[in-house]
């Protein structure tokens, strides 16, 4: 095996967002060396034991192929020497999570962009995951990102590509790349968490109804939902992965996935309970009959019924954790049960501590992410199988789920606005100006403003401090909102707004209780001085 040492130039826009490094496809295609800089970078700056091994795998977009297999040989070329890479190259995050743990690997690479569009004219990502399953923390992706800036070289194998089609090994002198199956560990896993008979025999007289989005959770889907929980296979939308999601959108909220969405909405849905997962497999979207349920919602049902899952049932349930604008529905919960409950900014990597810690068994976000002790990221399918085991436990629809949860806690109406298009200054401008508001007088609802700033964490296992995590404005507990920009793009800038308004009647309109919230927030933020529209682009509600 040849290596050769290859000389390159930095890129000044390698520095990673919420979830790795994501780019337009174009970016990748016409910038030399952009992905073999940043690859190169990644393993310069691990610091791992190089004949432990990496896992390596993607969400089946295009431009996979090529990302996996030059990644192979730049690892060969750093003298990995226990590469495996999943058959046909695909692989979910929550299942590389996983695997890395499960083999005791020392890192993964998942290349995907998550829920954004794929093709020639989508988006690539690249997610770097750590030792104990998780997202790169942000003192590391701190560290890529500065190799990245003084980057002179990579060292790449001069090997032919490898067959992914048949799990088999190769041998390149002393080190071995193993083609390996993606979706069975995960399936094991799974079937270790959760009562199947009690779900399988739930789902006789029930109807799933699962949209894979075109993207990589049909595999792992045909695999449980049918193969294991006897689901029939039409019933499992958009099951074979396809390089550009056919055209799609592999996000799954009720516009994205809308003809699920309409399945649910309507009169005659033959459905229990409908879901759908993203473009990498870890977010989650749970529909019942005529009712969406919040992901925020979501996580404090599966907090307040954990001893449904056969997971949480042999652990003691000492605490959750959600990120800053998931809703408190999930503190009221914690609150009940006499569990700790922390509050982290956005990303699922400050989670990881929590968990390693034992502090946590169970935690959530409002962007469609839930997920347990059993890894380090967050796990659409594994959200499926918990609300299957409390549907199949409480014997009740969604909706009456639902409706005893609110009678119980209250209900936390909540909103997100999205505003997409504007530009990286005019959205840093945004956040920077609300240092300086004057907020005396701020009320609502006859509630004063208890407290407001942007958002800081100090990581409570490690002491590591970060600052700035969005601008959080709150009426007590009846109340609140909070500002922050999205860390997913890859054009411009999105500003997000999240609101949430607690009320013990809980069979209002969500849109109509939380807008007289937004208005307020908006003439706040006084978007209108920014923004050629304070009209959202989207609305999850
Ligand atoms: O894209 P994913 O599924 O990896 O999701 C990623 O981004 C989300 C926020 O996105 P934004 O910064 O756009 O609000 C985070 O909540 C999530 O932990 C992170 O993994
Ligand atoms: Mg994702």
């Amino acid at each position: 095996m040849n290596i050769n040492t290859v000389v390159t130039a930095p890129y000044a826009d390698q520095c990673p967002g919420t979830s790795g490094l994501r780019k337009k496809t174009q970016t990748f295609i016409t910038q030399a060396n952009y992905l073999e800089n940043y690859i190169q970078s990644c393993l310069c700056v691990v610091d791992v034991d190089k004949h432990q091994p990496i896992i390596i795998g993607g969400d089946g977009r295009y431009y996979n192929d090529i990302a996996i297999q030059q990644t192979i040989r730049i690892a060969l070329g750093n003298g990995f020497t226990d590469i495996r890479v999943c058959q046909r190259g695909l692989l979910s995050t929550p299942a590389c999570s996983h695997l890395i743990r499960h083999c005791q690997a020392t890192l993964g690479f998942v290349f995907s962009a998550s829920h954004n569009p794929g093709g020639e004219n989508g988006d690539v990502g690249i997610k770097l995951n750590v030792a104990n399953g998780g997202p790169a923390p942000v003192s590391l992706t701190d560290e890529i990102y500065a190799y990245s800036q003084q980057i002179s070289h990579y060292v790449i194998a001069d090997t032919a590509d490898i067959d992914l089609m048949d799990c088999q090994y190769y041998r390149f002198g002393e080190a071995r790349v193993a083609v390996i199956d993606g979706v069975g560990d995960y399936v094991k896993l799974m079937q270790s968490l959760f009562d199947f008979a009690l779900i399988r025999d739930y789902l006789t007289s029930n109807r799933l109804q699962f949209d894979a989005m075109h993207a990589i959770t049909g595999p792992y889907a045909k695999a449980i939902f049918v193969d294991c929980l006897g689901v029939d296979a039409n019933d499992i939308l958009n099951a074979t992965p396809l390089p550009d999601f056919a055209g799609q959108h592999p996000d799954p909220s009720p516009t994205t996935a809308k003809t699920l969405y309409n399945t649910a909405m309507s009169p005659d849905c033959p459905f229990s309970l409908l879901a759908a997962s993203d473009g990498d497999g870890d977010r989650n979207m749970i529909v019942g009959h005529k009712l969406f349920v919040n992901p925020s919602d979501s996580l404090a049902v599966i907090a307040a019924n954990h001893t449904a899952i056969k997971q949480f049932q042999s652990l003691p349930f000492v605490g959750v954790a959600r990120s800053l604008p998931t809703s408190r529905a999930v503190d009221v919960v914690a609150n009940a049960l006499g569990i700790d409950c922390y509050e982290t900014p956005t990303g699922w990597k400050f989670f990881g501590n929590l968990l390693d810690a034992n502090r946590i068994n169970l935690c959530g976000e409002e962007s469609f992410g839930t997920s347990g002790h059993h890894i380090r990221e967050k796990d659409g399918i594994w959200a499926v199988l918990c609300w299957l085991s409390i549907l199949a436990t409480q014997k009740q629809s969604v909706s009456a789920v639902m409706q005893s949860h609110w009678a119980r806690f209250g209900r936390h109406y909540y909103a997100r606005y999205d505003f997409e298009g504007l530009s990286v200054q005019a959205g840093e401008q945004i956040l920077a100006d609300l240092t300086q508001k004057d907020t005396k007088s701020l009320q609502f609802n006859q509630q004063d403003c208890t407290e407001l700033g942007h958002f800081s964490y100090t990581d409570p296992t490690n002491q590591s401090h970060i600052s700035h995590q969005g601008y959080q404005v709150k009426f007590g507990e009846s109340a609140r909102f909070v500002v922050r920009l999205s860390g997913t793009g890859t054009v411009g800038a999105t500003l997000r707004l999240y609101l949430e308004v607690f009320d013990s009647d809980f069979m209002q309109q969500p849109d109509v209780v939380v807008a007289p919230l937004a208005q307020h927030a908006l003439a706040f933020i006084d978007l209108a001085r920014y923004h050629h529209t304070t009209q959202p682009t989207a609305i999850v509600c």
